[in-house]
């Protein structure tokens, strides 16, 4: 108890400015009531990883010469296991079609606002729709749209009967409340697995989501497209958001790993990774994780997709990952590259779960 009151004096101005925040919110259960304890449901603290004493940065980004040594990583190439899944997504789009006398599952992405990468992740979208026979359909709002203009979209594709998917592009503008947007998409059509039903059944057991974010499917899928043994392993997810980290952490544990979440707040973070068998980096900082945080042998799968500058590229940069690829190459057994590793997943994913959708609303599975 003592300690528990004391704490608060070490706390950090910006997590203070935190607190100032989830006190005065509805869900701050027990905090009016026990005074200076901290809310049972913990603070919703800022994920800083950046000026820790306990991080180095990786060898490779101080350009030292790594060719002394031989890598002994096998590359999981997400590109070609994306592509595979979308064959086989085109396969069964042909067969629904057939059994349904030529209906096709249909997507709807929701863009809000003008972020270059997120205008390419659902151009990217809309095509792979395309390719595997899938309709696409699509609302780009004005970054001055407001939330009752994005509900008002949402609304309108829940009813529609030939949307089985509904994706809102994220992150939405700062003004927009994303719970409130993610909830208002029908269970059904879900496809990103973010309602709060979807991702709720995830984390118990016995229960079966109707859909499961595609980032960490993508992630499991790897694995187990790859004969990598989830089971009984010791798994460590870096990152805890609600996108990748989180969700990936409890799917682990439906597989029946042995989980550790890593966060900004994990004191030492290289040593406790070096204990995993199973990586999954998913913080979004280049080459935050260096060789020294690999066990020999172990699978390493690196979600972190980060524009680093690049005055040889033609358009000024290049993408890295979270993982600092050159030196876990020396360490790991199996590993994802930046780019062709999870991205594609991501989108493949995507694809199968509004097929499963389709399926689902024309009575051709449960
Ligand atoms: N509603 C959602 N929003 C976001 C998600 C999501 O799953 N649902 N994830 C990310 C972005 N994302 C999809 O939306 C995504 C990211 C990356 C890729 C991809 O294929 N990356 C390529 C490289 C692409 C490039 O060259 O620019 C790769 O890694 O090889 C696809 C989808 C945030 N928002």
């Amino acid at each position: 108890m003592g300690d528990r009151g004391n704490f608060k004096k070490n706390l950090r101005k910006d997590a203070r400015e935190d607190i100032k925040l989830t006190t005065s919110s509805s869900t701050d259960l027990h905090c009016s009531f026990h005074g200076a304890l901290p809310p049972l449901l913990g603070w919703n603290s800022p994920e800083i990883w950046r000026d820790r004493d306990d991080i180095q940065p990786c060898r490779a980004i101080l350009d030292e010469d790594l060719t002394k040594t031989e890598p002994t990583a096998a590359i999981i190439d997400g590109k070609m296991i994306a592509e595979k899944i979308r064959q086989e997504v085109t396969e069964e789009v042909t067969r629904l079609k057939s059994q349904t006398g030529g209906k096709v599952p249909g997507l709807a992405v929701v863009l809000v606002g003008s972020r270059k990468d997120s205008e390419t992740y659902v151009r990217s979208k809309k095509k792979a729709c395309k390719e595997v026979g899938i309709a696409s359909f699509g609302e780009d709002l004005p970054e001055s749209s407001s939330e009752e203009d994005v509900l008002a979209v949402v609304r309108k594709f829940n009813e529609d009967p030939s949307v089985h998917g509904i994706l809102i592009q994220l992150p939405l503008p700062k003004h927009m409340n994303e719970e409130k947007v993610l909830a208002a998409v029908s269970v059904e059509k879900d496809v990103d697995g973010f309602h709060p039903l979807n991702i709720g059944k995830l984390a118990m057991q016995g229960r079966t989501p109707l859909f499961v974010p595609c980032t960490p499917k993508g992630c499991i899928e790897l694995l187990l497209r790859s004969n990598v043994d989830i089971k009984g392993k010791h798994a460590v997810v870096i990152g805890r958001s609600n996108v990748v980290g989180t969700p990936a952490a409890m799917l682990l544990q439906r597989h029946q790993a042995t989980v550790t979440v890593v966060h900004s707040y994990t004191p030492n973070p290289a040593e406790v990774t070096r204990r995993a068998d199973i990586v999954i980096a998913a913080v979004g900082v280049a080459h935050l994780v260096g060789g020294d945080w690999i066990k020999p042998g172990a699978v390493v799968i690196d979600v972190g997709i980060n524009p680093i500058e690049d005055p040889s590229a033609k358009k000024g940069y290049r993408l890295v990952g979270d993982v600092c690829f050159k030196e876990a190459c020396m360490k790991a057994s199996a590993i994802t590259p930046v780019p062709g590793g999870v991205g594609p997943m991501t989108i493949a994913m995507l694809l199968s779960n509004t097929l499963d959708s389709a399926k689902r609303a024309y009575g051709l599975i449960n």
